[in-house]
């Protein structure tokens, strides 16, 4: 089921002078240090170095920021937050010194956004984060009320990506959870609920050792839980926003946030939700393994919306509930642009 080719760009280098060929077992530099793009920002990417040596504990306390530019051998490869690179030059980290980035170890996943987001119209698909092996969909279970189309939206892209979809419903205290749990269970989607305040166990569990990425609208409680989570979480941010140069203001691109427990989480700001328009029927499908069976009988060309498609028979005849299928419609129909729609 994967057809992404995550390194499509991948860095060709170019044998050196008299020295042995490269090969992947010997990388290109054995010096170099192994840094995580924290955030990037006009050809600079802030990156976090951990010291070699000690426990997992001391080493993420004792980590240290380190800016580098792009290697010329890299050519136009791209790099993103979430990229684990090698670095070599000067790595201290100190005031004004410049790392180089010779090397961007090969991605497990890359998170795209594309030309339908309604705040991007050029039409260009982009990398937004990569290694993520795990997108949260933050959602506020009252104030602002939840909206499923940009849920399944968001649950699309995370199939899209074959990264694992968490659903984070927050503002507990303000109305209960049934509703969307039931939405979203038979989509086989785990779910967390949380309040501002309340315990984290359950979140944590989660996030623990993985690469999170952290989507949700505006007011849905993110930076509330991003605060609580990692406890240095502002002085995190403005720590690398005070690296790279860019004002506070501006730090509207993706930052990550290292966890005291492991792990990371990546904070997208910028990024409210995924443009689809990249994404194939086939691939929104292959969410739904209780209803691809009975598309065999569809129409060649079948849209799955109506008319003519064969899924209706399929759910008709017992073999995937009603949910099911109007669930699958949701997804299609939101992927050709629908508007968001609060929930009624
Ligand atoms: N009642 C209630 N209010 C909450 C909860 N979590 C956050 N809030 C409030 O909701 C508002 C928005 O929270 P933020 O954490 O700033 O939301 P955000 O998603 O980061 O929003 P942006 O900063 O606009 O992206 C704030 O007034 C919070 O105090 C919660 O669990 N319950
Ligand atoms: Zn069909």
């Amino acid at each position: 089921m994967k057809k992404r080719q995550y390194d499509e760009d991948d860095v060709r280098v170019r044998p050196g002078k008299g020295s042995r060929p490269r090969t992947r077992i010997r990388p290109a530099h054995d010096d170099a240090v192994e840094g995580f793009v924290v955030a990037v920002d006009r050809g600079r990417y802030t990156t976090l170095v951990h010291p070699e040596k000690g426990s997992a504990a001391r080493r993420r306390q004792e980590a240290r920021l380190v800016v580098a530019m792009k290697a010329r051998e890299l050519g136009r490869k791209g790099i993103v937050v979430g990229d684990r690179v090698a670095l070599v030059g000067d790595v201290s980290g100190r005031p004004d010194t410049l790392a180089r980035v010779v090397r961007v170890e090969p991605r497990t996943s890359m998170l795209r956004r594309s030309a339908d987001d309604t705040d991007d119209t050029d039409g260009i698909e982009r990398p937004v984060v990569a290694n993520a092996d795990q997108l949260v969909i933050v959602t506020a279970l009252a104030d602002p009320p939840p909206r499923p189309r940009m849920i399944d939206r968001i649950l699309v892209a995370a199939f899209d990506a074959d990264i694992d979809p968490l659903l984070c419903l927050t503002k507990s205290d303000l109305a209960p959870p049934d509703a969307l749990v039931a939405l979203y269970e038979p989509l086989g989607v785990p779910h967390v609920v949380v309040h501002k305040g309340g315990a984290l166990d359950k979140l944590r569990d989660h996030l623990r050792g993985h690469v999170s990425v952290l989507v949700g609208h505006s007011g849905v409680g993110k930076s509330t839980l991003v605060n609580a989570l990692v406890p240095d979480a502002n002085r995190a941010v403005s720590q690398v926003n005070a690296v790279t140069g860019r004002g506070r203001h501006t730090s509207t691109s993706a930052v990550a946030l290292e966890l005291p427990e492991g792990g990371w989480i990546i904070d997208t700001p910028g990024v409210r939700s995924f443009g689809l328009a990249h994404v194939s029927v086939e691939t929104v499908l292959a969410g739904f393994p209780d209803l691809v069976e009975g598309t065999v009988h569809c129409p060649k060309g079948c849209t799955h919306l109506g008319e003519g498609c064969a899924l209706d028979a399929w759910v008709a005849a017992g073999h995937a509930g009603p949910a099911r299928l109007e669930s699958l419609r949701r997804l299609l129909s939101s992927r050709e642009g629908a508007p968001d729609e609060p929930a009624t």
